[in-house]
């Protein structure tokens, strides 16, 4: 059984307080989507896809409870409402679209008269509900598609392989982006190591990835993040695999920080370099990597742990959440749910999509 971050049915919206996490496992409730935004602002829930499905469970949770007299009140509340979540957090564009894609909805229907007011807000709320199961199905075809990428390129021989931050159950609605690379992997007995690194600040990787590891009883091993060149230089490691909160127009990919310096390192040591995550973290209206929001953090998060202060009081912190890969450091490929491409064609590829549809 994978884990469960996010529990949901209509009108209930509940999830795992993720700043508790290993040692306690609670579920807190969200009933709005004041409550919602907050809890994405403090990282009681983070990853792309989560922040995204939690934002808009939030949205359906509060539409249940509301009556709204005319169409325009609904309209307008639904707009206001999402363009609130998505300020909680300006890197990950998996909100953001996932808010335009509700407004466009909401006008459709709102515009169609013969639709009653109460069933134009009960199909939001299906919406937003349908965005728990098409994660999981996106994810496992993720999963799916970069382990048989890799194997390839491995004689189907099982694979040791690295990855940073959490990408896994606790960061989507199930299963995970790179994790469920990871997770297909030992599925099918192809996963000989995972290393997975800490990832200081916030340490996703040593409270949230290795407790999903060891819940996985998988074959890994926690490095501190400044151990990964030297894992490299010791390991046979055949991949690496991260996730993604925006990939652009030309490739270029903002990730947990860290990532550049991961891809840098497996540059120089010949290690294939993936980036694993679904459509909805493209975003085609950003032309290059330098042009992404790169949100910065308190710097508390870096200067203490548990509330333990842990550097010189009185020193000041640089302290951004994500920095930005080069398309061209992306040298595996980017995985989604529709194959494994080269960063340079991503754009081209999903428009071709588009096109079928
Ligand atoms: C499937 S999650 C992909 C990314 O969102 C993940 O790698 C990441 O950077 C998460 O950052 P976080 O700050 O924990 O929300």
């Amino acid at each position: 059984m994978t884990l469960q971050a996010i529990r949901y049915h209509r009108g209930h919206l509940e999830i795992l307080d993720q700043l508790l996490l290993p040692d306690v496992s609670k579920f807190i409730p969200l009933h709005n989507t004041d409550e919602g935004w907050m809890a994405i602002k403090l990282m009681q829930v983070r990853g792309a896809p989560a922040i995204a499905i939690v934002g808009c469970l939030s949205l359906a949770v509060e539409l249940t409870k509301k009556d709204f007299s005319t169409r325009k009140e609904l309209k307008e509340f639904v707009h206001e409402k999402l363009n609130y979540l998505v300020s909680a957090r300006p890197t990950a564009v998996n909100i953001a679209d996932a808010a335009a894609k509700g407004k466009t909805l909401i006008n459709q229907l709102i515009d169609n008269e013969d639709i009653e007011l109460e069933d134009i807000k009960l199909s939001l709320i299906k919406e937003f509900e349908n965005m728990l199961q098409a994660d999981i199905d996106v994810n496992r075809s993720i999963g799916r598609y970069g382990a048989e990428h890799i194997l390839k390129n491995c004689n189907n021989e099982p694979v040791m392989v690295m990855t940073h931050c959490n990408t896994g159950s606790l960061a989507t609605a199930g299963y995970g982006t790179a994790l469920g690379v990871i997770r297909h992997l030992h599925e099918h007995n192809k996963l000989d190591r995972v290393y997975c690194t800490e990832t200081r600040p916030y340490n996703q990787g040593a409270r949230l990835t290795a407790y999903e590891l060891v819940h996985e009883k998988m074959n890994a091993s926690l490095i501190c993040d400044n151990m990964a060149a030297a894992c490299m230089a010791s390991n046979k490691i055949h991949a690496v695999i991260v996730g993604a909160d925006r990939v652009v127009a030309n490739g270029d990919t903002a990730n947990k920080i860290g990532t550049y310096q991961l891809a840098i390192i497996a540059k120089y040591h010949n290690v294939p370099f993936y980036v694993a995550c679904p459509k909805t973290t493209f975003d085609p209206n950003i032309k290059s990597g330098k042009d992404i929001h790169i949100e910065i953090r308190p710097e508390h998060e870096m200067t203490t742990l548990k509330g333990i202060k842990i550097a010189a009081a009185g020193i000041s912190c640089w302290n951004p959440a994500f920095d930005v890969t080069p398309a061209e450091l992306i040298t595996g490929g980017i995985i989604t749910e529709y194959g494994v491409f080269n960063p340079r064609e991503i754009q081209d590829k999903f428009n071709e999509f588009d096109q079928q549809r």
